[in-house]
């Protein structure tokens, strides 16, 4: 998985925007964790803020600077604090070092062998001192385009506050990494900058820095830097919070007041509505979310509904609606993605209509050919079967949204067949089971899903989304 889906999937789970700092600072430890050796206390106190914001934020940002400032033990520190941060949040190494000379062994070490997923990076060295970064295709830059250091204005302003030089940063970084690649880094607590910064990056993921000097700007900054969707933002942890007793309920404070203007500000400014879970299961399945959003955007309903085979089930499933959703579409792309990312294919294909914008977005996200079989062959023009361009011998992966009797994607993949490709995978969003996929082996596929019917079912019954009867009718059918 890269940064990008990383954070995005870890914002999603946490419902946060919110990242720590972890900075071993030795002028901010608190009074408890100060003993007679600093580096245990620093230890302590780093750990302490680990294990109290984990299941509330989406990223970690130690600086390296503050532990390079300890010697050789804080660089010991900095690989036990690395090792500390649950394998799932995404961590931001702060690191501007601007020496060209290092960059790529600098690159290998951080992110190869401290794994960190994203590094912070000074402009002024431009795209060469960049690039050694962005040949790790999993892993991200932050560009640094805005300080809030007062004395850092005369150079960021310059030549004038119409065109000043800090917006050109963000003007040049952006032609040297994808939106997934390269995000910025504004520090200021002027919310003009980061409003300016975000009409000229829409798409870019902003990490706002030292925003919280003036009390009560925190709704400007995010009116000013959120994107249309209400997030692509990430709002530093206050300093002085990392120092509480209480800090857990202080983040999870903060996380509410600033989802509440997130869902206001989407409503406000979107016809697209922002989904927040209103459930909290222990051990939940690891696509709850998912299922619940699908279920509130109307894309599995209960009731009675005939099939293209004359039998009446009691659910049917539109997964065609995700589309006007972006973020449930999103995270319906990263769940085909997973099980893409393990199979081996030269092209994908998508079966008409539904599952199009599914394969569209998916060969976009993995860099991979699309193809698609006709549902009609035209009478006219070309008489293709197959749209799109192709070599015979390739290897095609399909894509479909649900698996009732199999009928359908088998019957795409034969036309995909009879141009002379194979295809030895099929991969959809759900499975009806009852044996369709037995189905697809007597046929030579080896089909995958996402999800299977009776996990969607068993979790909105579990969390009160479907009765007993809806429940038993399912099972019965
Ligand atoms: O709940 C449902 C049931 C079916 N569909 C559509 O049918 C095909 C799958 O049916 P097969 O019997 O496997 O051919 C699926 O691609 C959908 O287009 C549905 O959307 N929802």
């Amino acid at each position: 998985m890269n940064f990008f889906d990383k954070l995005n999937t870890t914002i999603s789970q946490n419902q946060s925007l919110l990242f720590v700092g972890l900075d071993p600072n030795p002028e901010m430890i608190p009074a408890c964790y100060q003993s007679s050796d600093l580096m245990t206390g620093l230890e302590n106190w780093l750990q302490f803020m680990i294990t109290e914001t984990a299941n509330f934020v989406c990223a970690y940002k130690p600086t390296l600077g503050f532990y390079e400032a300890l010697g050789v033990r804080g660089l010991e520190l900095l690989i036990k604090t690395l090792n500390s941060i649950p394998a799932h949040i995404p961590i931001i190494l702060d690191a501007k070092h601007g020496d060209l000379n290092t960059s790529s062994i600098f690159a290998h070490s951080i992110f190869t062998e401290w794994q960190v997923d994203a590094v912070t990076l000074s402009p002024y060295t431009g795209q060469d001192h960049v690039a050694p970064f962005l040949v790790y295709p999993d892993k991200s830059v932050f560009i640094l385009c805005c300080t809030s250091n007062p004395g850092a204005a005369i150079l960021q302003q310059y030549p004038n506050n119409n065109a000043p030089l800090y917006l050109q940063v963000v003007q040049e970084s952006k032609n040297w990494g994808t939106p997934e690649q390269l995000g910025l880094e504004v520090g200021t607590t002027n919310a003009e900058v980061l409003k300016s910064t975000r009409s000229l990056a829409p798409e870019r993921i902003i990490m706002a820095r030292s925003i919280w000097a003036e009390d009560g700007n925190l709704k400007k900054i995010l009116a000013a830097g959120l994107n249309a969707n209400g997030d692509g933002l990430l709002i530093p942890v206050p300093q002085d919070m990392l120092s509480s007793t209480n800090l857990s309920q202080q983040v999870q404070s903060l996380r509410t007041e600033i989802n509440q203007f997130r869902s206001e500000f989407i409503h406000d400014a979107s016809s697209c509505d922002v989904w927040f879970p209103d459930i909290d299961v222990k051990d939940k399945h690891p696509h709850q979310d998912l299922i619940l959003q699908l279920f509130d955007i109307g894309c599995i309903m209960f009731g009675e509904f005939v099939q293209a085979s004359g039998a009446t089930f009691p659910y049917y499933i539109d997964l065609r609606k995700i589309i006007s959703n972006p973020q449930v579409f999103n995270q319906v792309l990263s769940a085909y993605e997973e099980i893409l990312k393990g199979l081996t294919f030269d092209r994908l294909a998508g079966i008409p209509y539904g599952s199009l914008p599914t394969a569209t977005g998916l060969s976009l996200r993995l860099h991979c050919p699309m193809i698609f079989p006709r549902k009609e062959v035209k009478a006219h023009g070309t008489r293709k079967v197959i749209e799109g361009n192709f070599h015979p011998g390739e290897t095609v992966a399909v894509v479909d949204d649900i698996l009732i009797s199999g009928k359908s994607v088998m019957e795409g993949a034969e036309k995909i067949k009879s141009v002379g490709l194979k295809v030895n995978d099929i991969v959809v969003f759900i499975d009806h089971e009852q044996g369709v996929k037995d189905r697809l082996k007597e046929n030579g596929y080896c089909g995958h899903s996402v999800l299977t019917l009776s996990e969607i079912v068993n979790t909105l019954h579990e969390v009160g989304r479907i009765n007993d009867q809806q429940l038993l009718a399912f099972q019965e059918s």
